[in-house]
């Protein structure tokens, strides 16, 4: 094999959660030039809309609320009645809140858990009888730093990343002799709106953050749009289970 092919996800179909923005729609952007098909699954129509338009005739824009746990079933079949079949799926759709724990609300910790967690289990498990029937499949989870270290004021979000290490492994474990590999991409602090929000007026959040990664400066979205590729390419055909960092040395650094 040579290296294009050994890249390339000619042929492939992902279907990316939260693909409208930030790091959902890189991913999409550079499944795309690396040849997939993609669709773009977000909560706002407007964004997967434009998202999809960007990419040209590649894309495919749907409407899915991933905490609606009740709909993946029917959204899935939804997705297979337009392309046929998935061999990517990347759970990335995700929110956010941040206050400390006397103001955090127990159903604001649970919204948190609602998309990342229980949404992201209840389309993997729709989805997966179809990978199985196809012989195999790539499923990926966008973690975070937060999967790793304590970041202040974000207990739903840390909780939810945190479990996201445990489901890959399992479900890698479970899902190997189908021929369904799952991986993570933990991202350091990228530059997308989610960020953005986060740190709006807060310099000295921003400093910090800054402060501890080496190269001292956010990521580009592009940036873990590519170590998703990697991780869903033939190139990575025995790589399971694994959690691919991708955060200019925040983790390993001061
Ligand atoms: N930006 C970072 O520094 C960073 C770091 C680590 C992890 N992450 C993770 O990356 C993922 C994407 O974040 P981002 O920074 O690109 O944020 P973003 O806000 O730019 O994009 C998130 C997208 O997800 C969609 N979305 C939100 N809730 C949804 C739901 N219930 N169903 C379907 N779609 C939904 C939004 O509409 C939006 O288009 C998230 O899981 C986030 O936790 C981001
Ligand atoms: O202060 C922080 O460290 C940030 O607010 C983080 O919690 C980010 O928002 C998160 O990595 C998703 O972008």
């Amino acid at each position: 094999m040579n290296a294009e092919n050994a890249f390339s996800l000619a042929g492939k179909t992902a279907l990316i959660t939260g693909g409208g923005s930030g790091l959902g729609f890189a991913m999409a952007s550079c499944m795309v030039a690396a040849g997939a098909t993609v669709v773009i699954a977000d909560l706002n129509e407007e964004t997967a809309k434009r998202a999809a338009e960007e990419l040209g005739a590649a894309a495919i824009p749907m409407v899915y609320d991933v905490s609606k746990t009740e709909m993946a079933d029917a959204f899935v079949g939804a997705v297979l009645e337009k392309t046929g079949k998935v061999d990517i799926l990347v759970n990335n759709a995700g929110n956010h809140k941040k206050k400390p724990i006397e103001e955090m609300t127990v159903a604001e910790f649970e919204a948190v858990l609602d998309v990342h967690v229980v949404g992201a289990f209840a389309l993997t498990k729709a989805l997966v009888p179809f990978m199985k029937q196809a012989g195999g499949g790539s499923v990926l989870f966008t973690a975070s730093m937060a999967s790793f270290i304590g970041t202040p004021l974000v207990s739903g979000y840390q909780a939810a990343k945190s479990a996201y290490l445990g489901l890959i492994r399992g479900l890698a474990s479970e899902l190997s002799p189908s021929g369904i590999r799952v991986n993570g991409v933990a991202p350091g602090w990228i530059d997308t709106p989610m960020l953005r929000k986060a740190i709006e007026g807060d310099d000295a959040r921003k400093n910090k953050i800054l402060g501890r990664t080496p190269m001292k400066t956010f990521g580009k979205p592009e940036d873990i749009g590519w170590a998703a590729c990697y991780l869903a390419s033939p190139a990575a055909s025995f790589v399971t289970g694994h959690v691919l960092v991708v955060d200019g040395g925040a983790l390993i650094g001061f």
